[in-house]
């Protein structure tokens, strides 16, 4: 898993707290008194419940119900898996999310009765206490939800990941939601251009990366766009291969997981990279890609009876290959300066940790960004790929160059933490460079250090922060004594009949032409977990 926080679904009475003592220090506002003898007490992370009969509480799936469960008198649930709770007649019903298997969780409920009919007041207010620490002022609680779900996602299992395992979380944190399937390309587009804006508060996609790529797009092309893209969260439902989106932003490629995530998101603005290339201009939110990365996921669509192999033995077979993809590139720079990037990332994230156990950044959810004059969209900065190249470009042609890649999240897919010093919305893209002539076993290495947060380390690797960029990319000439070897390579590589280079932008193809790429700070906003930064465990961090 992505994130380095602690499990929610720890249970404190299991592990080691001292529940009792605990207990004993909170206000008697914090504890109610409910049927069979049992208390229900707010604790300081999570709901405890004391309740004798649930040592003796049977299961059916134990011999039939007829020996008893050995389990605890104490149960406790984190507020972060707390759905819902209501009191409807003196009947207290809680909802949360339940573990259920290592990397998914169901929805689990607790009943009980106010018997003393006295502690009605006492109970109302300990139910209102008890979903506003299950939802602080900085997550709105029961979000409307505009749910996409592509039915050829996943393995054409989105729509039925999205049934069992999503939306009985949805409905049990008391969402609005509606629900719509995608029956074309470029239809989630069309949705999010039409969308009244006003209507909803998040556009969650049961996809891959395609479907958020399209919906931010269709945001934008929205009459009062940066309005649109300010006010409706963007966010994914984990049903694609690769589900980039929620590794960095719930921290989990697990649908359950991810559900319980987006009902607890926090809104968090998030910078995008604009595009011109030919006539065409539109919005990336996660990558671009030149050379090995992008070839050895567009360029192995042959290969795709190997699963997600496909992509490992892509890049081996070009390492091997020593494949490199030649471009001329230009860029504004904003530092190359490995240590002083590693420094300020650390500074940016103690800061947000700090702020967060001050409860600083818990303000209410609502946009604080600044309005502007217009609700349109920001004009370029640097023009288009078609206008003469400004001044503040430095320029740099590469005759080896082996992988351009520049993004604007950590997590490109599970177990690769490619761009490490990343977030969300510092203003900046992380721009990686590698020559593709650097030695075999060199790449090799780097090959397996990605998922373990070590590539910035390598000093082959160029990692820079940039504020925008230019690139020609050009096919690389191949000596006629080496055609034979560069055919049996490409053929090896799945890329046998390919004629073009391949350019990719979120995962998708498009002309191998040049484009010109600028940051817009803050245009778009998501959902994530904790706000201002994306889900990374320090240990994979720069
Ligand atoms: N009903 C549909 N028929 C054909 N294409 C669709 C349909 N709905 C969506 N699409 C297109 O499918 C493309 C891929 O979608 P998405 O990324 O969600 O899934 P995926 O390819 O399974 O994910 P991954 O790339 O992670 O494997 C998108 O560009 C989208 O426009």
């Amino acid at each position: 898993m992505a994130s380095s926080a602690p499990n929610p679904f720890d249970d404190p009475a299991g592990s080691g707290v001292d529940v009792s003592s605990t207990t004993d220090m909170l206000t008697a506002a914090a504890v109610l008194n409910v049927d069979r003898n049992a208390t229900l007490t707010l604790g300081t992370d999570a709901l405890i419940v004391l309740d004798d009969g649930l040592k003796h509480r049977r299961r059916p799936d134990n011999l039939c119900g007829l020996l008893p469960q050995l389990s605890k008198t104490t149960r406790a649930v984190p507020f972060y898996n707390i759905l819902w709770a209501e009191l409807s007649d003196f009947e207290i019903t809680i909802k949360y999310a339940q573990p259920s298997g290592k990397k998914a969780c169901k929805v689990g409920s607790i009943h009980y009765s106010v018997t003393d009919k006295s502690l009605y007041a006492h109970a109302k207010q300990w139910v209102a206490a008890l979903v506003n620490r299950a939802y602080p002022s900085n997550t709105k609680r029961r979000k409307r939800i505009k749910v996409l779900v592509n039915p050829f996602g996943g393995q054409g299992k989105a729509q039925q990941l999205w049934t069992r395992e999503v939306e009985p979380i949805f409905a049990a944190a008391q969402c609005d939601v509606d629900v719509e399937k995608t029956a074309y390309r470029g239809h989630a587009k069309e949705i999010a251009e039409k969308m009244d804006v006003d209507a909803f508060d998040v556009v969650a996609c049961a996809s891959g990366d395609g479907l958020p790529h399209e919906v931010f797009n269709g945001l934008a092309k929205q009459k009062y766009a940066r309005k649109a893209l300010r006010q409706v969260a963007v966010t994914q439902i984990p049903c694609g291969s690769g589900n980039a989106l929620s590794l960095n932003i719930n921290g989990t490629d697990s649908p359950s997981l991810a559900a319980v995530a987006i009902v607890k998101g926090v809104r968090t603005p998030m910078d995008l990279m604009a595009i011109t290339q030919g006539s065409e201009r539109y919005y990336s939110f996660l990558s671009q890609a030149v050379g090995i990365v992008a070839e050895s996921d567009l360029g192995t669509e042959t290969l795709r009876w190997m699963g997600p192999f496909r992509f490992t033995w892509g890049i081996l077979i070009r390492i091997v290959g020593q494949t490199i993809y030649p471009a001329e590139v230009s860029i504004v720079l904003d530092s190359s300066d490995k240590h002083a990037i590693r420094e300020s990332y650390r500074h940016a994230v103690s800061e947000h940790q700090s702020a967060l156990d001050d409860n600083m950044t818990l303000s209410p959810d609502e946009d604080t960004r600044a309005t502007f004059d217009t609700e349109l969209l920001p004009g370029l900065k640097y023009g288009t790929v078609a206008d003469p190249l400004p001044a503040t470009f430095e320029t740099a042609d590469l005759p080896t160059l082996g992988n351009f890649y520049t993004g604007n999240m950590v997590w490109m897919s599970p177990d690769a933490p490619f761009f490490q010093a990343a977030l969300p919305a510092d203003g900046k893209m992380d721009m990686i460079n590698i020559d593709g002539m650097l030695s075999r076993m060199t790449a090799l290495r780097m090959l397996s250090s990605v998922e373990h947060g070590k590539l910035m380390a390598f000093p082959e690797v160029s990692y820079r922060k940039v504020l925008a960029y230019r690139i020609s990319p050009r096919m690389a000439p191949t000596p006629s004594t080496r055609r034979v070897r560069a055919k049996i390579g490409r053929w090896l590589g799945g890329a046998g009949k390919q004629k073009q280079g391949l350019v990719a932008v979120d995962g998708e193809s498009v002309p191998f032409e040049p484009f010109q790429v600028e940051v817009v700070p803050s245009l778009g906003t998501v959902l994530s977990k904790r706000g201002a930064i994306y889900e990374l465990d320090p240990a994979l961090g720069p």
